[in-house]
Order: structure tokens, then sequence, then C-alpha cells
């Protein structure tokens, strides 16, 4: 097939010439796709081959085709030609040099072919050397590109690894963007729901001062109701006390009432005996009364008597009377019989009439006798009457008197009183017998009456029967003598009254002895009662203040109740306060406990928000440190008040500050009025001009908030650092302020030495002890001075700065000061501050015209952990850079202008070169650049204040500074090194 190719198929009808071309192209070709050399060696083989066994017939060939005359391809479409078609013969001779032809280009073809195969065996050998040694640098290759590949494989995993890394660095950058937006968002409703909190807390303190001075109010209500039970008390136990005094003089005196009672108990005794009298009295008494009982019973029964014979007589009489009624009816009959007679008798009778007359006369005259009789009787009866009526009237006046007693007795001695009444009633019931037996006389008297007209009746009606009258004048003498046997029983019951009355006299003298021993015991008594009477007054005095005591205990009990119910209610309304105050305290704590809650969330959102700022910043910190950034900070100073009473375009500030996204407290613009040609200049004729930096305060940043910025690289002094850190801006603008401060507001410098202290002892816990000792220098017209030097330096000696490959500066002559407090550096800082060169210049009253170095070295060592390292911390306060021709200095001014000005390009230059990666940092081109040299390298930490005034009046100078720091913010000095061993 390669023939074919080389030679192809169909051999063309072409010149002979063609054919040794094309066999020189062909092998060409073979020889190039091959090996380039192997032509190289074909031509000499080519040229050898004619030389060979069959080299005539090659030879021939070879003269054929050089003449051009034959080629393989014309031999092979060499077509025999003749005279005719059938022209055999001639053909046959055209065919004898055509074989051999053919035949010398069959050979050279042959040895064309060995030689090729020769030379291809050659070449294969060769090449299979070659490829021998191309496998084996193959081999070597690929061992390589195994090695390369893994090495790639490695790289690529540590790119992948890298990237991963760098893939996780930006998620987590992303995520710490993110949790910082998320912060922010976080921070801004934090902000705003410390707000409302805030006004929520005010509310509540509000509502809780309201309920705090309630409660106030309850309490002093309450302490004032404790103060007013506590004086009830303190009455109450007044009152006790005087009630507890009151009752030892009531027990006092029950002990004199029962010595009294005593007397009284042997009055007692004599009032006893006193009864005994009486009841002997009494006793005498009953006698009387049983025989006043017999004599009445004696006296009823002759009534009784009297009474039966009365009514015997009187039955006799109705008898009679009956009888008399029937011998009425039969006299009556007779009557009627004797009318007739009557007639007959009326002489008679008339006569009889006049006998009845007379009779009547007589009847008349002993009626006259009877009534004399009677009155006789009466005037017997008044007599005894009287007599009775005297002696119940003595009785009567006795029972008076007696009664008196009784009732003077039964004032002192109420029962034996009651005896005397009962024999009082009982004299009374005998003076009621009597009257009584009176009534029964009168009675008898009235029947002896009725009886005596029944009898003039009798007499009236039997006028005529004289007989019977006499007979019945008989009875009525009869019934005369029983009277007067009746008044003889009178008589004797007159005489048993009177025997009576005698011993009732001598019962009476008895009772009137009794009543005068009575009368002597009650006069005892009554000097008894005299006796007690005075303590009885003294008691009743004392029961009268006791009740009036009681009255007022009683009294001061009702107030004491009525403060007691007072002090219920207010008890109640106490513990309803309580009750209140509770639920109210309830509140309260809920409120608290909330308001601690929101405190809790706020402070964990605030330590949130500084954790994530201190996050944000060592990021920051780190990405600047990866970076190697130099660090600028911007920093406005106030208007002065001189600015401010300038004229009012003077008076505008001249800055305002970016409010959008991340460049948020970083980017600010400039406005300037100044540069009319300017292409930045707006419409309204201001030239604005953009700057972004690390960071931009404004106006009203504190020293403090500036700091908290700074105290991540003043911690790094601390681990090992150097550190740099420089005020830059012109004169005026605040740099001093800013490093140095005053009392009130501390620059970083005390700031920063305050927090190596505290970190310092904080890291004292961890083994690490530290050796802080400070210099103070100044840089004044491109020489260094010692703030802190007691002397002046000796003659033709000056301060050399010499560092080390460790990057340790030491600087000749210059005073370093141990310092362990604050208090020695404060005292160290006014003395250098005393020493430093100021002057007034046309930017500022009291311009620093030198660079002030406040240098920290530090020294660690950490002997557990067998570590030291080596900190410093440069604190400069750079000279102001404004230009010449605004601080129109002259004299030593422009000299000091001047060097200041060299120093500060000086700087700028070194901080471009480092940028640069100038092989040559020209740190000697100025005595500042030369002593910070350790801390402007590519191993340190730097941080530039660019400060700046807010005037239209400082704005060119502004621009300068803030050109000068955007240049110096773009630079990157390298990344930092820790300087530990
Ligand atoms: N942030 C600030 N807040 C309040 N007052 C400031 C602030 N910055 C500067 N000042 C005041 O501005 C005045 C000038 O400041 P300062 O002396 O610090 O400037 P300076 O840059 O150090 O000047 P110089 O380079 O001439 O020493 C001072 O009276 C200072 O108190």
């Amino acid at each position: 097939m390669e023939q074919n190719k080389m030679y192809g198929s169909r051999i063309p009808r072409a010149p002979k010439r063609a054919l040794k071309t094309l066999t020189e192209n062909d092998v060409k070709a073979k020889a190039n796709e091959e090996n380039v050399e192997s032509i190289a060696v074909k031509k000499p083989r080519l040229e050898e081959s004619k030389k060979g066994s069959h080299g005539g017939e090659e030879a021939e060939w070879l003269e054929m085709c050089d003449k051009g005359n034959m080629t393989i391809d014309g031999l092979l479409g060499l077509k025999m030609t003749g005279k005719g078609k059938w022209d055999h013969k001639g053909r046959c001779e055209q065919m004898m040099p055509y074989i051999r032809q053919l035949r010398a280009c069959t050979r050279y073809l042959r040895s064309c072919v060995g030689k090729a195969d020769g030379v291809k065996e050659a070449m294969v050998a060769e090449h299979e050397k070659e490829i021998s040694e191309r496998e084996a640098e193959l081999e070597k290759l690929s061992e390589k590109v195994t090695e390369l590949g893994e090495q790639f494989a490695e790289s690529k995993e540590s790119v992948s690894e890298m990237k991963e890394r760098n893939a996780e660095l930006r998620k987590e950058m992303e995520h710490k963007h993110e949790v910082e937006m998320g912060h922010k968002v976080e921070i801004s409703t934090l902000t705003n729901d410390l707000a409302h909190q805030k006004k929520v807390v005010g509310e509540k303190t509000e509502e809780i001062a309201k309920i705090q001075d309630n409660y106030v109010k309850s309490q002093e209500y309450a302490q004032n109701l404790q103060d007013f039970v506590k004086k009830l008390k303190e009455d109450t136990q007044k009152m006790n006390d005087s009630l507890l005094k009151i009752q030892e003089e009531k027990s006092e005196l029950v002990s004199d009432l029962n010595l009294s009672k005593g007397n009284a108990a042997q009055l007692e005794e004599r009032l006893q005996d006193s009864k005994g009298l009486v009841e002997q009295l009494q006793k005498q008494k009953d006698a009387l009364n049983e025989t006043l009982e017999a004599m009445k019973e004696r006296h009823g029964k002759a009534i009784e008597e009297m009474t039966s014979t009365l009514k015997a007589n009187e039955a006799e009489a109705k008898e009679r009377l009956d009888a008399l009624k029937g011998e009425k009816k039969l006299k009556e009959e007779e009557l009627a019989r004797m009318e007739g007679k009557h007639k007959e008798v009326c002489e008679t009778l008339e006569k009889c009439e006049m006998d009845l007359k007379e009779n009547v006369e007589s009847l008349k005259e002993s009626e006259s006798k009877c009534e004399g009789l009677q009155t006789t009787i009466k005037e017997m009866e008044a007599q005894h009457q009287q007599e009775l009526q005297a002696k119940v009237d003595q009785a009567q006046a006795d029972k008076e008197c007696f009664e008196k007693e009784k009732a003077a007795l039964e004032t002192s001695i109420e029962q034996k009183v009651s005896d005397l009444a009962e024999t009082a009633s009982k004299l009374s019931e005998t003076s009621a017998l009597l009257e009584s037996t009176k009534a029964e006389l009168q009675q008898v008297t009235s029947q002896f009456e009725s009886t005596k007209a029944d009898l003039s009746a009798k007499t009236a009606e039997y006028g005529n029967a004289m007989t019977e009258l006499k007979g019945v004048t008989s009875k009525l003498s009869e019934t005369s003598a029983l009277l007067e046997s009746n008044q003889s029983e009178l008589q004797e019951v007159t005489n048993q009254f009177e025997s009576t009355r005698t011993d009732l006299r001598s019962k009476t003298t008895e009772c009137e002895n009794a009543v005068s021993e009575l009368q002597k015991a009650k006069e005892e008594i009554n000097r008894y009662h005299e006796i007690t009477g005075q303590s009885a007054e003294n008691m009743e005095k004392l029961m009268e203040k006791s009740k009036s005591l009681e009255d007022q205990n009683a009294t001061q009990n009702e107030v004491l109740e009525a403060i007691k119910a007072q002090y219920e209610m207010v008890k109640q309304k106490l513990s309803l306060y309580e009750v209140q105050n509770g639920s109210v305290q309830e509140q309260y704590q809920s409120v608290m406990k909330q308001l601690d809650m929101k405190d809790q969330l706020l402070r964990e959102a605030e330590q949130k928000i500084h954790d994530g700022e201190t996050l944000r910043k060592q990021l920051h910190n780190q990405i600047l440190e990866l970076k190697g950034n130099i660090r600028v900070f911007c920093r406005t100073r106030p208007l002065s008040e001189e600015e401010v009473n300038q004229e009012l375009s003077q008076s505008i500030p001249t800055i305002s500050y970016t409010t959008q996204g991340e460049k948020t407290g970083k980017g600010l613009q400039l406005h300037l009025t100044t540069n009319p040609k300017s292409k930045k200049r707006s419409s309204n004729g201001e030239t604005h001009y953009n700057f972004d930096f690390d960071r931009s305060f404004q106006e009203n940043a504190s020293q403090e908030e500036v700091f908290e910025e700074i105290s991540q690289l003043v911690q790094s002094a601390l681990d090992g650092y150097k550190v740099c850190i420089f005020a830059y801006g012109q004169t005026g603008s605040g740099k001093t302020h800013t490093m140095i401060g005053n009392s009130e507001a501390p620059g970083m410098i005390p700031r920063s030495l305050e927090q190596i202290f505290t970190s310092g002892e904080k890291m004292k816990e961890q083994g690490w002890q530290y050796s802080i000792s400070v210099s103070m220098m100044e840089i004044y017209n491109e020489e260094y001075k010692d703030l802190l030097g007691k002397k002046k330096l000796p003659a033709g000696k000056q301060h050399t700065v010499k560092h080390d490959q460790q990057g340790k500066t030491s600087i000749t002559y210059m005073t370093d000061v141990k310092v362990t407090s604050m208090d020695k550096v404060n005292s160290l800082l006014n003395k250098a501050m005393s020493v430093r060169s100021v002057a007034s210049t046309q930017c500022n009253e009291h311009s620093s015209r030198s660079h002030f170095v406040f240098r920290l070295n530090i020294e660690g060592t950490n002997e557990a952990l067998g570590q030291s390292v080596n900190g410093v911390l440069n604190l400069v306060d750079l000279a102001g850079s404004e230009r010449l021709s605004k601080s129109q200095a002259t004299g030593d001014r422009l000299k000091e202008t001047q060097s200041i000005n060299k120093s500060l390009s000086a700087l700028g230059d070194v901080i471009m070169a480092i940028n640069n990666g100038d092989s040559h940092i020209p740190y000697r081109n100025s005595k500042l650049t030369w002593l910070l040299q350790p801390c402007l390298g590519n191993q340190s930490k730097a941080l530039m204040f660019v400060n700046v005034a807010p005037s239209q009046g400082s704005a060119q100078e502004t621009l300068c500074s803030l050109r000068f720091a955007s240049k110096v913010n773009a630079c990157e000095i390298g990344t930092a090194k820790r300087f530990v061993s």
C-alpha cells in the first residue's frame, strides 16, 4: 500500500524526468515520514548500489532515469507500438528492451526494496533504539509526568483545597458579610427595638416610678399607720400599765375590802346574834301570835257559838216565823173568821189598839230603854273600840315604828327586816282580825237590829198578840240576856285583850328593848358602816375612779375598738394594697423580668454586635494584614470657635460622609469651591473629591471610638509585632489631639498604654511577664532630641539610630524609662510635652514644629512556654504638613517647615518605594524614616491617621492631605511578622 501510494496504482503517462523526481520525492517523502536523517543515508547508498552485482541493470536503469527518458510510471504506462495491429515482431522487438528495462527497473526496485528494507531495518532498528530510548525517556518522562501528575494532583488538591478554602473563605466572607449585613439589619432592628424598648422602658419606668411612688406613698401610709398603731399599742400598753396599777390598787382595795369583810363578818356574827335575838323575839311573837290565835279561836268559837245561837235563834225565829206564818194563815183564817169577829173585836181591837198603843208606848219606852242600852252598848263599843283603836293605834304606831325600825333594819339587814315585816303583817292580820271581829260585832249588832226590827215588825204585826209579844219580849230579854252574856264574854274578850295588850306592851317593851338592842346593833353597824363607810367611800371613790377609768377604758376600748376596726380596715386596705402591691410587684417583677430579658437580649445583641464588630475588625485586620496594606484612618476635627465665627461661606464644612452600604464610615467627599477650571466642578460651582479610607471619623467621633479601631493594632504590639501609628495632617488639623489628647479626652498614646498595661496584667494569668520601657523624642530640624533626658548631650555627641537584623533599634544617649503604671506614663508625657518644640504659626497658635515620637519597647517572656516576644509600638505625632505658601513661614519657621516637609516627603517616598517593591528603600533620606525603618518595613504593621480640618480655608491643604493619604492607603507594605524567639 505504501508503495502503491508511492508509485500510484496506475503509472501515469509522465515524462521520464517525472519518474526520477517522483522517486526522489517519494524517497524524500518516505524519508521525511520515517526519518529525516535517512535521506542523507539513502543517497550514498543509491550511489553505492550502482556499483553492486546487479549494478549493471541498475545503473542502466538509473542511466535511463538520469537521461530522463524513462520513469517507472512511464515504463508501466508504455504501450507497445508496431506497424499494425498484428505487427508482433515489431512489438516483440520493442518488448525485449522493454523487458530489459522492466527487469532493470524490477531489479532496481528490488535493490531499492532491499536497500529500503535494509534502510528500513536499520531505520527500524534505529527507530526501535530510538523508540526504546524514547520509551526510556518516555518512562522517565512518564515517571516525571506521574510525579508531576502527583505533584499536579497534589497541587491540584492543594489548589482545590485552596479553592475550597478560598471558596470557604469567600463563603465565610460572604457569610460574614451576610452576618454583618444581618447584624447590621439586626442592629437596625435592634436599634429600633432598642428605641422601642427604651420607649417602653421609659413608659415602664414612668409606670414603675408611679407604682413606686404609690408604693412609697402606701409604704409611707403603712408606716404612718404602723406608727399610729405603734402609738396605739404604746397607749394601750400605758393603759394596760395603768390598768394593772388600778388592778393592783383594786387588789389592795379588795384586800382592804376583805379586811372590812372580815369586820363585816364580825358584824355579821353580831348580826347573827341580833338575829338570834330577833328570832327569840319572833318566837315570843309567835307565842303571842299563838295566844292571839287561841284568842281568835276562842273569840271565833264564841262568835261561832253566838252565830250558831243566832242561827238557832234565827232558825227558831224562822220556825216561829213559819209557825207564825202558819199561825198567820191560821190567824188569817181565824182573822177571816175573826173578821167577822173583827168587827166584833174591832171595838175590842180599838181597845186593844189603845192597849197596843200603850204597849207601843211601853215598847217605845222599852225601845228607848233598848236604845239606851244600845247607846250604852255603843258607848261601850265605842269605848271598847276606842280602846281597841288606841290599842290598834298603838299597835299601829308600834307597827309603824316597828316597821320604821324594820325598814331601817331592812335597809341594813334585809332578811331580818322581812321577818319583822312578817311580824308587822301578822300584826296587821291581827288588826284585820280585830277589824273582822269588829265587823262581826257590827254584823251581830246589825243582826241584833234586824232581829230587833223583826221583833218590832212582829210587834207591829202582832201588836195585838201581846202574849206572844211578851213571849217575844221575854225572848228578847233572853236575847238581851244572851247579849249581856255576850257582852260579858266580850268583856272577857276585852279583858283577855287587855291582858293581851299588857302582854303586847310587855312584848313591846321587850321589842323596844330588842329594838334598842337592835338600835345599838344598828349604831354599831352604823359605826362599822362609818368605819367601812370611809373605806367604802374610798372604795367607792376608787370604784368611781375605777369606774371612770373603766369608763375611760371602755371609751378607750371603744376608741381602741374603733381604732382596731380602723386598723383592721387599714390592715384590710393594707392587705388590699399589699395584694395590689403584690400584683403590682408581680407586674413590676414581670416587667422587670421582661426588662431583664430584653436587657439580656439587648446585651446578647450588643455582645453579638460587639463580637460581630470585633470579628469584622479582626477579619478586616486579617485581610489588611494579608494584603499587607498600611491602614489609613481619616479623622475630621470639628470647626473651631474661630472658624464658626468666620463668615458663613468659610464656616460651612467642606467634608461630607458617605452613607451608602459598605462605604458607610469609610468614604468621604471633599467639596471645594476654589477651582473653577476643574473638570469635576459641578453645576453649583463646587468640586467634589471622593476618598475611601479604612475608616473615616466624623467631627463628633470620640477619642474612645477612635481608639476602639486601633486597639487591635496596639494589642499586636504586645504580641510581638512592630507597630507604627502616626498622625499626618496640616497644622491645627487635630494630630496632637488625636495622639495625645488632654486630661478630659485622652488620646491614642495614653489609651494605648492603658490597654497594654491591662492586657499585660491579663496575660500574666497565661504566664506572660512584660517589661515595658518608654522613650520619647522629637525630630526637630532633622535632629533627634531626647524629651526625657535630663542633661544636654555631651559636646560633639549626637543621637544615632541603629537597627540590627532582628529589627531591634538602639539610639545612643536616648533615655529609656521602664514604666509600670499610667501615672508614670502620664508624668513622662507631661514632661515631654513641656519640652517639645512648639511655636505659633499662621495655622495653629500652638503648632508642633517637630515630629514627636513616642516609642514603646515591649519585652514579653513566658517561661512556661519558653517563649519571648519583642514588640515595638511607635506612636508618632507628625509636624504639620502644610505648604510653605500656606504657612507663610520665614526665618527659623521656614527652616522648620522645610525640614518638616523634607521628612514628610521622605516618608511618602519610603512608603511608595515599599509599595513599588523597589530594591532600594530610601529610609536614610530623613531622620524620621530612618528611625521608623523597622516599623515601616514589610514586616510591620502601620497605621496612618490623616487629620483634616473641615473649614473652607483649609480645604486645599485638606485635599493635599487626603490625596497623600489615599496614595498611602493604596500601598502594600507586606505582611507583618511577629518577633518571637
Ligand atoms: N477631634 C477633635 N475634637 C475637638 N477638638 C479638636 C479635635 N481635633 C483638634 N481639636 C482642637 O483643634 C485644635 C488644634 O488641634 P491640634 O493642636 O491637635 O492640631 P495639630 O494637628 O496637632 O497641630 P500642629 O501640627 O500644629 O501641632 C486644638 O485646640 C484641639 O483641641
